[in-house]
């Protein structure tokens, strides 16, 4: 079996009495969308948050294509491959969807931002954003102001932002959260390539999009992870049901 992309070795973190991830060891392999799955309150966005740097946990590491990231703040995460996305509020509203992907592309060369207006007249930056904007189908939009984009336009253009990065993981908190059941398909659709890109770890609520995605689901509950496993075995798991599925998986 390849070596994972990502792994965390026995996270835990409390607030105080409160054991928000306890003992998380997961992995993401080449190729794969692993779906983190569990009931409001469970410790999903603080486990993603622990992956991704912007919490530090009590104990236990984070992996990135073997290299102990654990120290690395959000920034130098992202520098190191770790593409997380669906931060809405990093988007730059006023700005176009082209200005913003060469804004990311900036960052990825280590300009400084004052003088990003002029950068869009740098041919390798414009080269690479215009490329992101292509392989996320938003090639016709790069003159739009990312206010007047539609919901799941926006959450394209932050794949865009990442891919300007060269991701080696995808981090995704809730991709499909405030869309519709069209705007849905045609993420669930956009996601299922964008893996051929990089891996995804997946935080999602909307079960069916999991179930059509997940190559592996793992499902937390009070912090901990009761099972992982394929979206067979996950439906048929006695104890899956009982925390948090019901019977109507
Ligand atoms: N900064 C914090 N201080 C204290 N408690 C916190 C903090 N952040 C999260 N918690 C608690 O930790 C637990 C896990 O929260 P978390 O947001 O990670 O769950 P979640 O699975 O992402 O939930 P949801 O599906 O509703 O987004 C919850 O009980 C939450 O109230």
């Amino acid at each position: 079996m390849s070596d994972p992309v990502l792994a965390t070795e026995s996270l835990n973190k409390s607030f105080g009495a409160l054991k928000a991830t306890d003992n998380v060891s997961i992995d993401l392999r080449p190729g794969e969308i692993h779906a983190i799955i569990g009931p409001n309150g469970a410790g999903k966005s603080t486990l993603i948050q622990q992956i991704c740097g912007g919490l530090q946990p009590d104990s236990g590491r984070v992996l990135l294509c073997g290299q102990d990231v654990s120290d690395l703040g959000t920034q130098k995460r992202a520098k190191a491959g770790m593409g997380r996305t669906f931060q809405i509020s990093e988007l730059c509203m006023e700005d176009t969807v082209l200005e913003n992907v060469v804004l990311s592309a900036m960052g990825a060369e280590n300009l400084v931002w004052r003088f990003w207006k002029p950068a869009l007249k740098r041919p390798e930056l414009l080269e690479r954003a215009e490329a992101a904007l292509e392989r996320v189908g938003l090639g016709d939009e790069r003159e739009t102001r990312c206010a007047n984009l539609s919901h799941g336009q926006r959450r394209q253009l932050e794949v865009a932002v990442a891919l300007t990065l060269s991701p080696r993981v995808f981090v995704m908190d809730e991709p499909m959260a405030g869309l519709g059941a069209g705007g849905s398909k045609r993420l669930t659709g956009f996601l299922d390539g964008l893996r051929e890109e990089a891996p995804i770890l997946l935080v999602e609520h909307d079960m069916d999009a999991v179930f059509a995605l997940a190559d592996r689901i793992s499902v937390l509950v009070y912090g901990k992870v009761i099972a992982t496993g394929t979206a067979d075995e996950i439906r048929a798991s006695r104890e899956v049901r009982d925390a948090y599925l019901g019977d109507e998986a």
